[in-house]
């Protein structure tokens, strides 16, 4: 009874509140968009299907920028490289904040002091500064490149005892990605590292589920009866819980090298050995920062490292390689391509990348078709200003069709046809330049992740072409008939997972 009260008091609220803001809209040119309806907005618009399909749909009744509501939360969409670029490079700095309502990132942020999340500021200017040039900066990658060598060597090697049987890839894909990340961020194989992982399978999925009191910010006591804050803060207790142990052991380790140094008279650092727990401590411990970096600072910075790392890496490699499988001639020219350039070593290695042309362009295509975070990251307005002849008002949100784009017959030739040679000897690129192309965002808050990403695709695909072919099982048809549904849920995933057979390649080193 008490509840019904507080919902028909606040519903009041709000339609007042709806009252008063209608009137001060009606003075603003804004974009077109469909009509919402009380309460709920458009909500009702949005189910049954992934959102940046119907997102798409709508744009081709409303037009390239269209303004839509979930709920309470207004919301511009962006599906043309034009509008993108008064966005990400115009009016940059007014784009760049992210909303701060969202239940997952509320709980799960350390109060957003991580990257992705953190308000546009001096912390986040910190932390990104960091994240660029100490953890994700060209030589800390490079040194990662032993830990991507053996991780991808010893899928190799598994997938090379099952020759023969069925496989189920995607898996082993999955498990991969998380390994490197794992071992890049917390160093030698810890205790800690399955029960993390379980926990951020979890959290992943929660991650994504819908929650609806996302859609009524103002209506904060939604979230205690939707029971999602309450569950991922259990959640979060546990993962907090198991960092804090991760860097209490690094801790120990670091006052144990001090001390046998101090005893030793030895000086010299043992960089390159570092991992990125090692080197936020050493930022921690440096006093140089120009605001300090806490425990829960370093926390947040390694959950964001596994959040916006893990499976946008592994479901970039899992549609590269079923793009690769599905397209005859594709796979003849990558497979030629790399049993040409590796075939003296039986087995690929980082440094003949540089001879490679049509293994990136496979990568680049892919990235373009099944781009992992389809909407991008939402960003948010911080002031009125105006796009493409319209009012966006304060506050607004703003969803860019990253995939829509990679799409659009105006800017790309048979765009639904996965043809890597596009990208041979064209300038386009994802660094957020090209508009119609922005896999990794674009502006101040592009990707800061790219370059751990990309060798982290490249490498397990090229080796997986190298050393074998692949069979679907017989019940399944041919490679040419590998579906390339996405999953309903799990954003840009593929909905099936990859089951094929593998038999080694005469020329692999595995064939002894
Ligand atoms: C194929 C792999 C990846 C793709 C396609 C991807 C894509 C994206 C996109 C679209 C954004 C939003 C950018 C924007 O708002 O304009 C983003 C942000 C971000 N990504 Fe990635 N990402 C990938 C891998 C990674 C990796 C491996 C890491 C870290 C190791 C990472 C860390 C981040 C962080 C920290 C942000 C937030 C940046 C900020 O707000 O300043 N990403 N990513």
């Amino acid at each position: 009874m008490e509840n019904l009260f507080i919902f028909l008091f606040a519903l009041l609220l709000f339609c007042f509140m709806l009252l008063k803001l209608s009137k001060k809209y009606s003075a603003l040119k804004l974009p077109p968009g469909p009509r919402p309806l009380p309460i709920i907005g458009n909500l009702h618009q949005i189910g049954g299907g992934l959102m940046h399909h119907i997102l798409r749909e709508m744009a081709r009744t409303y037009g390239p920028l269209f303004r839509i509501k979930f709920g309470q939360v207004s919301t511009i969409v962006v599906s043309s490289p034009e509008i993108a670029k008064e966005i990400f490079r115009t009016h940059d700095v007014v784009f760049s904040y992210r909303p701060q309502n969202i239940a997952v990132f509320n709980v799960m942020t350390y109060n957003f002091s991580n990257i992705a999340f953190a308000p546009y500021g001096n912390y986040w200017r910190q932390m990104r500064k960091i994240c660029v040039m100490e953890i994700l900066g060209a030589s800390r990658v490079r040194s990662f490149g032993s830990i991507r060598q053996e991780e991808v060597m010893n899928l190799i090697r598994f997938v090379g005892s099952h020759k023969g049987k069925l496989v189920n890839v995607s898996e082993k894909i999955y498990g991969l990605t998380y390994s490197i990340t794992a071992r890049a961020a917390f160093g030698k194989v810890s205790k800690y590292q399955q029960v993390f992982k379980e926990h951020m399978d979890k959290y992943d999925d929660l991650a994504r589920g819908l929650d609806i009191a996302d859609f009524y910010p103002s209506m904060k006591f939604l979230r205690l009866v939707t029971g999602m804050e309450r569950k991922l803060k259990v959640m979060f207790k546990e993962v907090d819980e198991i960092l804090q142990v991760i860097i209490d052991e690094h801790r120990d380790q670091r006052m144990k090298k001090i001390r046998s140094k101090v005893d030793d008279n030895e000086k010299e650092e043992e960089e390159g050995n570092e991992d990125i727990v090692d080197v936020l401590m050493n930022l921690q411990q440096s006093g140089q920062t120009e605001l300090p970096v806490t425990d829960d600072n370093i926390k947040a910075v390694i959950l964001d490292i596994f959040g916006a790392g893990g499976d946008t890496t592994a479901a970039t490699l899992e549609w590269a390689l079923a793009e690769s499988l599905k397209n005859k001639q594709v796979l003849k020219r990558a497979q030629e391509e790399l049993r040409t350039i590796f075939h003296s070593k039986r087995n690929v290695d980082e440094s003949g990348f540089n001879q490679l042309k049509y293994l990136p362009a496979i990568v680049k295509e892919t990235l373009r078709l099944h781009p992992p975070a389809p909407l991008s990251l939402p960003r948010e307005c911080s002031e009125e200003c105006n796009i493409y002849g319209y009012d966006i008002p304060a506050k607004t949100r703003v969803m860019v069709n990253i995939w829509a784009m990679g799409r659009d017959p105006k800017y790309w030739s048979e765009p639904e046809e996965f043809k890597p040679e596009r990208f041979i000897d064209s300038r386009i690129d994802y660094k957020g330049n090209d508009f119609e192309y922005i896999p990794f965002g674009a502006g101040r808050r592009i990707c800061p992740g790219m370059s751990f990403a990309i060798p982290n695709v490249a490498l397990p695909l090229a080796q997986l072409l190298f050393h074998f072919d692949w069979k679907v099982d017989d019940d399944a048809g041919k490679l040419e008939d590998l579906d390339m549904v996405e999953h309903p849920v799990l954003e840009a995933r593929r909905k099936n997972e990859l089951k094929l057979i593998p038999v080694i390649y005469e020329g692999s080193c595995l064939k002894n």
